[in-house]
């Protein structure tokens, strides 16, 4: 005889009230009620698991809450500890051990030649938290998953993917739970090997698949970006995502900051606090700012100074890795510039760009001097998590009066100084790699031109409204994402033609208006029938009917 216990197993059933109350309002209240950042990402990530619709409606709904608990900073806090919270098994790993058999380990994939967008992590530079190996896997997911709530693209079609090859963090490979291989990272030949393999078999696999690469330290980010654009339709989001969308605001920032000095735009210098992949992939990307106005490549080159951990880059220093040779500057005689005051008072920037991983760098004297150099000094920290940022919001407002140019990496509030609120600017390429994505997928595009990443950075400078503008924002507000998303990923479609890279021809034969409208048609929304069949082992994007039976996987 079948038990009441076990046949309410086989058979559960939903509450009777329960169509009449809104499931969404339910989740928010059982997220709000959790303190702690890394229960809510645990929380966030169960829901996903139980009901994929419901936790996107969510997500849409409530962007400006939950993208900091899915992205940074909270992602952070759930990479550096994910082999501790690992619940089951989610993305796709392709370890050292694959070399030799990866196709078959890709072909694994349920969605198969269905995929669109893959980010690919190596896991070796996770946000500024260094070498976190197998931890690194949530990155991925956090990043697709503001492709689908930033840009629409159709769950299903993304592809987190962590390449586990090793670690050189002692700490893991020391510690019982630890996910991954249980090594140090290979040296480059075995590295260029099993990468040359991967995305050779990622082609044959996806082939209609854009490569995202994310988070892999400075020189294999270079390297491999320089190895395989030309050949795949892959980007670098730290190098060329970042360097489009810090181009955005800085054009916007750099407009402020002219309007109260009276100073061209043409004269602006920007000092780089910080020359990794980002520092020098966004130095690289600046040099359109000044291009654009009709400088050439060596005036524009001569506007911008890089700082690393030994002082001023300069072209004398022995033994200088080869990213940083480009900006080394040639013009200083002298013995080295180490003191960030000492460089300041030496530069005179009009912008103060940070990307140092170095928490508090910009110390109150910093900041000072140049609100001293500058009516309304630009100050973008923009290392990532929060807990490496450069200097707080609040910070900067004070020290300046509030006259501070300000955008950082990971979220801040508005602040309050003196009766006035002020609104911060959040420059990271969160804003740009969804639009670039969307716009390379629709368009077909065969490769991601320098064009498409500029363009790119120009629609999205060019999409502030006008009480964005009046609030004197640099960056428009992330609630609207998703159109700006649509915007840029016109671009992006217009570029890739102009480059003849584009293989879909339905995208030329349209208007912009058109193109437009085609774009927005094919962003994918959760249907707002969500409710969940309860069942245990659900794991899909389900659309589920009032009699709790699942009818639709999307
Ligand atoms: N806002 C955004 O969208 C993005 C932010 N980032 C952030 O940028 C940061 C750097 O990333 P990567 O360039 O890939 O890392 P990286 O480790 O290659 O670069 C760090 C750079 O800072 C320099 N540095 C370290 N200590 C210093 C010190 N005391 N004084 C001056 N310079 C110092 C290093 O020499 C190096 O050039 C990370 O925190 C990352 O999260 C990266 C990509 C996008
Ligand atoms: C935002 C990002 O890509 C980073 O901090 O690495
Ligand atoms: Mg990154």
């Amino acid at each position: 005889m079948v038990s009441q216990y076990s046949s309410a197993l086989a058979k559960p059933r939903i509450p009777p009230h329960f169509l009449n109350t809104d499931h969404r309002q339910r989740c928010l209240a059982q997220l709000r009620s959790k303190h702690d950042g890394l229960e809510k990402y645990i929380y966030l990530s169960g829901l996903k698991e139980r009901d994929a619709n419901l936790f996107y409606e969510v997500l849409l709904g409530n962007m400006l809450e939950i993208i900091p608990i899915l992205y940074t900073p909270t992602v952070g806090d759930a990479c550096s500890n994910y082999s501790h919270i690992w619940r089951r098994p989610e993305g796709l790993y392709v370890t050292i051990g694959n070399k030799g058999h990866i196709r078959e380990v890709l072909r694994s994939w349920p969605t198969g030649p269905a995929s669109r967008i893959a980010v690919v992590t190596d896991g070796s530079r996770i946000l500024g938290l260094g070498d976190l190996g197998a931890n690194g896997l949530p990155i991925s997911i956090g990043k697709l998953d503001l492709y689908i709530a930033g840009a629409g693209i159709k769950p299903t079609t993304t592809v987190p993917i962590c390449l586990d090859l090793g670690t050189n963090t002692e700490k893991f490979l020391d510690d019982p739970l630890y996910i991954g291989v249980r090594r140090k990272r290979p040296g480059v030949e075995e590295m260029d090997a099993f990468m040359k393999e991967f995305m050779e078999a990622m082609r044959e696999v996806f082939p209609s698949l854009l490569v995202q690469f994310e988070d892999f330290s400075t020189d294999n980010a270079f390297r491999y970006l320089d190895m395989f654009r030309s050949q795949y339709r892959c980007f670098n989001d730290d190098i060329q995502g970042t360097g489009a969308v810090v181009l955005s605001g800085f054009i916007n920032a750099a407009r402020l900051s002219s309007a109260a000095s009276g100073r061209p735009l043409t004269e602006h210098r920007i000092l780089f606090f910080g020359a990794g992949s980002a520092g020098v992939g966004v130095a690289k990307q600046l040099l359109s700012f000044f291009k654009l106005m009709g400088m050439s490549e060596a005036e524009a080159r001569n506007r911008i100074y890089t700082v690393d951990s030994k002082g001023l880059i300069t072209a004398d220093r022995k033994g200088l890795q080869e990213h940083k040779k480009f900006f080394a500057r040639t013009d200083y005689q002298g013995p080295p510039l180490t003191n960030l005051l000492d460089i300041i008072e030496y530069v005179k920037p009009t912008a103060l760009l940070g990307l140092s991983t170095i928490r508090n760098a910009f110390t109150e004297d910093v900041v000072k001097l140049m609100g001293s150099l500058n009516p309304r000094p630009i100050i973008f920290p923009l290392s990532n998590p929060v807990s490496l940022c450069e200097v707080d919001y609040a910070d900067a407002i004070r020290w300046t009066n509030g006259s501070v140019i300000f955008a950082s990496g990971s979220p801040y509030k508005p602040v309050e100084f003196e009766g006035k609120v002020y609104e911060p600017g959040q420059g990271n390429n969160m804003y740009i790699f969804p639009g670039i994505g969307m716009g390379a997928i629709l368009a077909k595009a065969r490769h991601i031109t320098d064009a498409m990443i500029e363009q790119a950075a120009i629609a999205l400078s060019e999409a502030l409204t006008q009480e964005e503008e009046d609030t004197g924002l640099v960056y428009p507000r992330l609630a609207r994402i998703r159109d700006l998303s649509a915007r840029i990923a016109l671009t992006v479609i217009r570029a890739a033609q102009k480059d003849e890279v584009d293989e879909n021809s339905l995208c030329r034969n349209l208007s912009d208006e058109r193109l437009l409208d085609y774009i927005k048609a094919k962003q994918w929304q959760p249907c707002s029938m969500h409710l969940t069949n309860g069942s245990p082992y659900s794991n899909g994007v389900h659309i589920v009917n009032g009699n709790g039976t699942a009818t639709h996987r999307l």
